[in-house]
C-alpha cells in the first residue's frame, strides 16, 4: 500500500514523514487436521503476504466479507498471534519478534477494542478496577490516584463517574463498549485496533460510539486500525480503506476514492451490499456535529 492512489494524505489524514505501523508480507497459515489428530493435514492461508501502513492520527479501515482474514490480521498486528511470515514495524522499531520490555512497551502503545465488550471485561471487577488495572498490573503509578483516574477516563468516554463502582453487567451494551474504549485509553496508546468494535450495537448506539471514537482521536491524536464488515460505518470514520478478500488486500486507497470509484469488482459488490445507514447520524454529521470532512465525505444520498 505505497505510492500512487494509495499514498497517504486521505481526507483528514495529516501529512507525516513515516508510518506508525508498517506490515510487510504479513502471512498467517493455519494447519488443520480433518477427522482429528490422525486425520489428513491441510494448510489454510488466512492472511497471504499482506502489506499495509497506518499513519499517525489516521484511521485505516480493513473491510471485507466474513472469513476474508480481517480479524486474523488484527490479531497479528496486536501480537496476539504469531505470523507465519512477514514483519511488523511500529514507530520505526521492528517488533516482529519483540519480547520482554520491548513487548511490554508495544502492548501499551497498541490497544484492542473487541466486538463483545462483556466477554472482554472481567465481570467480577468494578469499572474503577478495570480502568486502573492496565497500570496497576504493570506496577505503574496511577496519575492522580485510582478514583480520579478512573473518573476522568469515564468522563472522557461519556460515562457517569459516579458509576465507577458498578460491574460490567450493570451497563448497557453501548456503555460497556465505552468502558472497553476507556480501558484502551488508560495506557495512552498510539494505535487502537477496533475489531468489529461497534458491530454488535444497535444502529443508533453505533452512531454515538462512532462519534465518540472520532472525538477521542481528535483529542488524543492516536491512530485506528478499524476492522469492520459494515461499509457504511467505515465510510464515516476512515481516512483510508483496505479491502480484503481471501486473505489478500485487493484494493486500498483514500476512503472517498474507494467509495466513489471502486476499482475492484469485489469492492463494488461490497458497496452494493451496503447496509442501512442511520440517516439521523448522517444529517448531524453534515451539519457539522459529527465526524468526517464534509467537503470530501459523500452524503447519505450520494451513497445511494
Ligand atoms: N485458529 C484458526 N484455525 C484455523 N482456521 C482459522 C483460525 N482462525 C481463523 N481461521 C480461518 O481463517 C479465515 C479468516 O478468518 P478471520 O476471522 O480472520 O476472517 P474475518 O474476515 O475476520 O471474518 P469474520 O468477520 O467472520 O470474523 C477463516 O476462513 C477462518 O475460518
Amino acid at each position: 500500500m505505497t505510492g500512487g492512489r494509495d499514498s497517504h494524505g486521505g481526507p483528514g489524514g495529516p501529512a507525516h514523514p513515516g508510518p506508525l505501523l508498517r506490515a510487510r508480507h504479513l502471512t498467517k497459515r493455519f494447519t488443520t487436521r480433518a477427522g482429528g489428530a490422525l486425520g489428513r493435514k491441510s494448510v489454510f492461508t488466512a492472511v497471504d503476504s499482506v502489506d499495509f501502513e497506518v499513519f499517525p492520527h489516521e484511521t485505516l479501515a480493513l473491510v471485507g466479507e466474513s472469513g476474508s482474514g480481517k480479524s486474523t490480521t488484527a490479531r497479528l498486528v496486536a501480537k496476539l498471534m504469531k505470523p507465519t511470515d512477514g514483519t511488523l514495524e511500529f514507530a520505526g522499531r521492528d517488533v516482529t519478534h519483540a519480547r520482554g520490555p520491548d513487548l511490554a512497551r508495544f502492548r501499551n502503545e497498541v490497544q484492542v477494542v473487541f466486538q463483545d465488550p462483556f466477554s472482554s471485561l472481567n465481570p467480577r471487577h468494578t469499572v474503577a478496577r478495570i480502568l486502573t488495572a492496565p497500570l496497576v498490573y504493570q506496577g505503574l503509578p496511577v496519575p492522580g490516584g485510582r478514583r480520579a483516574f478512573a473518573g476522568e477516563l469515564m468522563e472522557r468516554v461519556g460515562l457517569d463517574p459516579d458509576h465507577m463502582h458498578r460491574y460490567p453487567a450493570q451497563f448497557s451494551g453501548g456503555q460497556a463498549q465505552r468502558i472497553g474504549i476507556a480501558r484502551a485509553l488508560a495506557v495512552g496508546p498510539k494505535l487502537v485496533i477496533c475489531d468489529e468494535a461497534i458491530s454488535a450495537l444497535d444502529v443508533s448506539v453505533q452512531a454515538q460510539v462512532m462519534d465518540l471514537l472520532v472525538r477521542l482521536q481528535r483529542e488524543s491524536g492516536f491512530s485506528y486500525l478499524f476492522i469492520a464488515h459494515d461499509l457504511a460505518v467505515v465510510r464515516r470514520i476512515s481516512h483510508r480503506v483496505a479491502v480484503m478478500k481471501q486473505g489478500v488486500i485487493v484494493e486500498s486507497g483514500p476512503s472517498a476514492e474507494i467509495f466513489e470509484r471502486p476499482r475492484d469488482p469485489y469492492t463494488g459488490a461490497l458497496l452494493a451490499a451496503i447496509p442501512r445507514i442511520d440517516p439521523e447520524w448522517d444529517r448531524r454529521r453534515r451539519e457539522g456535529a459529527g465526524p468526517g470532512n464534509a467537503s470530501t465525505t459523500p452524503s447519505y444520498e450520494e451513497l445511494r
